[in-house]
């Protein structure tokens, strides 16, 4: 894991299964039903790289042999919360890593025109003693992963109980989001080149949510 020197609250997942994984995924003839499963294998192994640092306690237990203070995940609870449509897919790898989390879901789409997100659905788990993993594939502009936190805020959520998840990155959308929200960490396979004119990642993957379920 690299933090980038530009910006400190971004985290770039160098793993090679998870570079691997993420060239697959660019190549513009996968087709719809090998972007999802690999979209699901990556979002596994990014899920383990960033639950790295969970905190252990122990817990007593009997093996068949003996008594033993085993190790368990101690403190806080986890929720993942998908932006909607292609965060989806990202919460499916994480569900198989941590079985008991929650999920909450924030539902939005970019505007053509204003390329502002449109929120139309909210629905989030209590957010007490909750830390909450918000996921989704691309921050392009950073302003669905900005309006996604703020959500989360109004939720009463404090940013040092968000971490954001994605799969590719521009460098526009990682210093909007660093400007709003400097304490939330963000993680992300790839750190991309620029931003078209359509504010569309380059070099990219297309349209994640598009790609993911074959739609237009
Ligand atoms: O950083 P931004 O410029 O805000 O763009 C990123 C957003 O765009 C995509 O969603 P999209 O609006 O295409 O919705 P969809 O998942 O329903 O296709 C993507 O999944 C992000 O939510
Ligand atoms: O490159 C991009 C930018 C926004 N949303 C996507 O799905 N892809
Ligand atoms: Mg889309």
């Amino acid at each position: 894991m690299i933090n980038h020197p530009e910006f400190p609250n971004l985290f770039i997942l160098d793993h090679p299964l998870i570079q691997h994984k993420l060239t697959l995924m660019r190549d513009k003839e996968r087709s719809t039903g090998g972007f999802r499963t690999l979209l699901r294998e990556i979002s596994l192994l990014m899920g383990y790289e960033i639950t790295r640092d969970l905190p252990l306690t122990t817990e007593r237990i009997d093996t068949p042999l003996t008594a033993m203070d085993a190790p368990v995940i101690a403190g806080k609870k986890l929720a993942i919360v998908p932006v909607l449509r292609a965060g989806l897919g990202m919460a499916q790898g994480l569900h198989e890593l941590v079985p008991s989390a929650r999920e909450g879901h924030i539902g939005l789409y970019r505007d053509h025109d204003t390329k502002q997100p449109v929120e139309y659905l909210v629905k989030l788990p209590e957010p007490e003693g909750r830390v909450f993993i918000i996921v989704d594939p691309m921050l392009a502009t950073g302003n669905s992963a900005v309006h996604a936190v703020d959500v989360l805020n109004r939720h009463g959520v404090p940013d040092e109980n968000i971490r954001f998840l994605a799969l590719v990155a521009a460098p526009e959308g990682a210093a909007v989001f660093y400007a709003a929200h400097p304490k939330v960490k963000v993680f992300t396979a790839a750190l991309d080149s620029h931003l078209d004119e359509n504010a569309y990642i380059v070099p990219g993957l297309g349209d994640a949510g598009d790609r993911m379920f074959g739609t237009k």
